[in-house]
């Protein structure tokens, strides 16, 4: 990939708090006129990252580009050129939603239509009323207008989604699919899979301040076992419940226990595979409350990958 093509490049980027390392030896690039979701647990140092490429902190080591700028020496060149939804933004908390938002707008040279916008994202209902006494969603919402309202290159969203109803949700998507189409790249982090699949060209997922695994949704599902069997018991499993059930299944199958109820089974999982846990259950005396056969999913992989699951 030509650089030019690159909306953004981090490279080896190294951020800490104290002796607490955020962010460690992270690489990874976003193309431009893409939707690229950083997906990774609480903690995992996605909004370090991001705050990082958005020249709010500067790298400890390693290094950001940004649009091809440094966002933090060519802050003023870049900024114009950006837009920037935050977790929160407590700042404002007298302001109307609509003042907020017509304000942000005056600062940018060829603003959105606000009228437009505010339809869009259903923020007249809320126009007049003061940020701290905007719901959750609604603070998003507003948020999301005020990051693209200046016609932004390139979007940065984290979690922009948190908080939402299933419409919001659902217009929130479209009108991130609609910012690709018109040649901006979106980068935005987020905790929920469907999310990711659904709308992500690009999946970066990021544990413990690292990079993990990279590539489409469908790429990265597609990859390793292609399905996967979920049993769920009545009663906690006896001792070594993992262990015997994947000496009862072979080498190729992959056994994790999720919890004292639960366990994944990955592999070329097929209905002999379900019929032999089903027969282990028998064996073991074990009650199955659930026992499913799916296909992979990104969650899977990132289970596979950690040996914890993705959602909180
Ligand atoms: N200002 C700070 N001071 C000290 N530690 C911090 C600070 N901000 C973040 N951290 C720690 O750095 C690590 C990475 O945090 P970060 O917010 O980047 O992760 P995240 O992936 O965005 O998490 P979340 O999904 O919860 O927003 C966490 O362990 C967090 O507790």
């Amino acid at each position: 990939m030509h650089d030019a093509d690159l909306a953004v490049v981090v490279d080896d980027l190294v951020m800490r708090y104290g002796d607490k390392v955020a962010v460690d030896g992270l690489s990874l690039t976003v193309e431009r006129a893409s939707i690229t979701a950083v997906l990774g647990p609480n903690g995992a140092g996605k909004t370090t990252t991001l705050e990082t490429c958005e020249g709010f902190r500067k790298p400890q080591s390693g290094s950001v580009r940004v649009l091809g700028l440094d966002p933090v020496r060519d802050r003023r060149a870049l900024l114009p050129r950006i837009g920037v939804m935050l977790q929160g933004s407590g700042a404002w908390s007298g302001a109307r939603a609509l003042e907020m938002l017509a304000h942000v707008a005056k600062l940018h040279s060829d603003p959105l239509d606000i009228g437009m916008l505010a339809d869009r994202l259903g923020l007249h209902e809320c126009g007049r009323t003061p940020y701290r006494r905007l719901s959750g969603g609604q603070q998003q919402r507003l948020g999301l207008a005020m990051a693209i309202v200046g016609r932004p290159e390139l979007v940065f969203v984290d979690e922009p989604t948190a908080g939402m109803d299933p419409q919001a949700r659902r217009t929130t998507w479209k009108l991130l699919q609609e910012l690709r189409a018109d040649g901006v790249t979106v980068v935005l982090t987020t905790h929920y899979m469907d999310e990711a699949e659904r709308l992500a060209d690009h999946i970066h997922i990021v544990d413990h301040g690292r990079l993990i695994a990279s590539g489409s949704p469908i790429a990265l599902t597609r990859g390793g076992a292609s399905t996967t069997i979920r049993l769920v018991v009545t009663k906690p499993f006896p001792p070594g419940a993992p262990e015997s059930l994947r000496a009862a299944l072979g080498p190729d199958i992959e056994v994790t226990a999720l919890d004292e109820l639960s366990l994944v089974v990955s592999g070329p999982a097929d209905a002999s595979t379900l019929a032999k846990v089903s027969g282990w259950c028998d064996e073991q005396g074990v009650l199955p409350e659930s026992l499913t056969l799916g296909q992979r999913t990104l969650e899977d992989v990132f289970l596979e990958l950690t040996g914890r699951e993705l959602q909180p």
